[in-house]
């Protein structure tokens, strides 16, 4: 049974000596009595009953008055009452549904989705992410404060482990988000040691948007032009500011570019906005010719063009010094949107290098010095790297729409913005018109839907612009 002739097996004496062997020293294991681990439960247990009633007073208010009733009064009466009130909640979410949906039934999603998801999966998601913390081994997890549900999101408020801060958050979005089963994940800090994990449960911008109706007057700084993740309208500021929409072929850049113009048709109308457009494609544009001041398709036309809002801005710039620091926009004086499609066209692949050099001349000085003068650039570019476009950053606000790689993304919207959730390089292709963009005073990108504005709209908007 011991023994085997024929097997290849070397057996070694036990008392053989192993040479070389090193010495390893292990960690004493000290097995902790059983009775503290039955302390412990017990303390749990108790802390658990003590505090439900202040963390879930509704739910421990019905338990509690109904065992009562039902102690008291019997069965039947219990029954009765809970199909009363079930009669009652149907009334209710029948007669005033949005209502119902705020008071009971996001509340009992959030309990639902607090029990399910999040408490349950909290302490290994958090540890595999590398977001708990170990001091004298013993471990510290950031704690759940709450969990409440909106129409389309969770957001669950954390308390941070003192030490630590929200960027490691921020910087592990996407483990969260695939631990929690969530299709992304944003961290939006409140305070000290305060942040909240938001995520979507569904994807409120996945139907395309008509365009929006138009608002007279027209307010520059909030043009309409689409719709933010969470249901706000989303707005751009174009008067003092340069935009710049960046995103691969069928991205959707031309529904910004068609919702900023469509906003602007008003001012347009009365002559107190002018749009100088430049169509290298000749296909974007060249539809709402009527509603353009400016217009140019070929590389020397569009320099001519660029090179007259600079003699134009410098115009102003003279009879505005030391006289007026900004400026109003009027009949006399209008806000000039310079509106240029595929601005790599001049600044990186047209064939005539002149062309190139006093077009990027123009971008320049029109982007660094038109913001007070009522000058504004709108561009649309598909590829944003340095060496197509070294001009980006003389832009102050940027949309990153559908991108190629995950590096273009910080590129566009700055620093740290794909940590932060924005993942445009991973937009679906079906969604044009989907993108990022950084709202003022925030640094969390939003995510956002450009409205689409048909070749239908762009003719009427033609006709109301020339004043048909
Ligand atoms: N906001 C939107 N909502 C729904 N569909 C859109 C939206 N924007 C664009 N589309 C659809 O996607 C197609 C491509 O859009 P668009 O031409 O604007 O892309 P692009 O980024 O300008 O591409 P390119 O650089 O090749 O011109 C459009 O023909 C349109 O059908």
């Amino acid at each position: 049974m011991f023994g085997n002739a024929g097997s290849d097996v070397t057996q070694v004496q036990t008392s053989t000596r192993v040479p070389a062997e090193a010495f390893r020293f292990r960690t004493p294991t000290i097995e902790t009595p059983g009775i503290f681990v039955v302390i412990r439960w017990v303390y749990r247990l108790v802390r658990l009953v003590v505090l439900a009633p202040f963390r879930f007073p509704v739910s421990v208010g019905l338990i509690v008055s109904s065992a009562v009733i039902g102690h008291t009064f019997g069965a039947l009466v219990l029954a009765i009452m809970w199909s009363v009130a079930d009669l009652g909640l149907l009334v209710w979410w029948r007669r005033w549904p949005s209502s119902f949906r705020r008071l009971v039934a996001l509340r009992v999603l959030a309990a639902w989705r607090w029990l399910a998801n999040y408490q349950r999966h909290w302490q290994p998601v958090l540890v595999v992410a590398g977001l708990a913390e170990s001091y004298q081994e013993r471990q510290y997890l950031p704690r759940i404060r709450s969990v409440r549900c909106t129409d389309w999101a969770d957001r669950v408020r954390v308390k941070l482990v003192p030490g630590t801060k929200p960027e490691d958050f921020q910087v592990r979005v996407d483990q969260l988000a695939h631990g929690f089963a969530a299709p992304s994940c944003r961290v939006h800090v409140n305070g000290a040691r305060d942040v909240t994990l938001e995520f979507p449960r569904r994807d409120t911008l996945a139907e395309p948007l008509d365009a929006l109706p138009v608002e007279s007057p027209v307010d520059l700084r909030a043009v309409p032009m689409g719709l933010c993740e969470g249901g706000d309208p989303w707005t751009l500021r174009l008067h003092g500011t340069h935009v710049l929409t960046v995103g691969v072929t069928g991205a959707g850049k031309g529904s910004v570019i068609w919702s900023a113009i469509r906003a602007l048709t008003p001012a347009v109308t009365d002559g107190s906005v002018q749009v100088w457009a430049i169509d290298p494609k000749r296909m974007e544009l060249s539809y709402g010719r009527p509603l353009f001041a400016h217009y140019a398709d070929s590389g020397e036309s569009a320099v001519d063009l660029l090179e007259q809002a600079v003699s134009r801005m410098q115009e102003r710039a003279t009879r505005y010094a030391g006289k007026q620091r900004t400026h109003v926009p009027s009949a006399a004086d209008p806000f000039i949107v310079v509106v240029v499609d595929e601005v790599a066209f001049l600044t990186a692949y047209h064939p005539d290098r002149d062309v190139r050099r006093r077009a990027e001349n123009a971008i320049a000085t029109l982007t660094s010095q038109g913001r007070s003068v009522g000058v504004s650039v709108l561009a649309a570019l598909q590829d944003p790297r340095k060496e197509v476009m070294n001009l980006r950053n003389l832009f102050p606000d940027k949309i990153a729409l559908r991108l190629d790689e995950a590096s273009q993304v910080d590129m566009v919207l700055g620093e740290g913005a794909r940590e932060r959730g924005a993942n445009a390089h991973l937009i679906d292709p079906h969604l044009p018109g989907v993108g990022f963009v950084k709202l003022e005073g925030s640094p969390v990108p939003v995510r956002v839907r450009a409205a689409f504005v048909s070749d239908d709209d762009i003719t009427a908007m033609a006709h109301e612009g020339r004043g048909d």
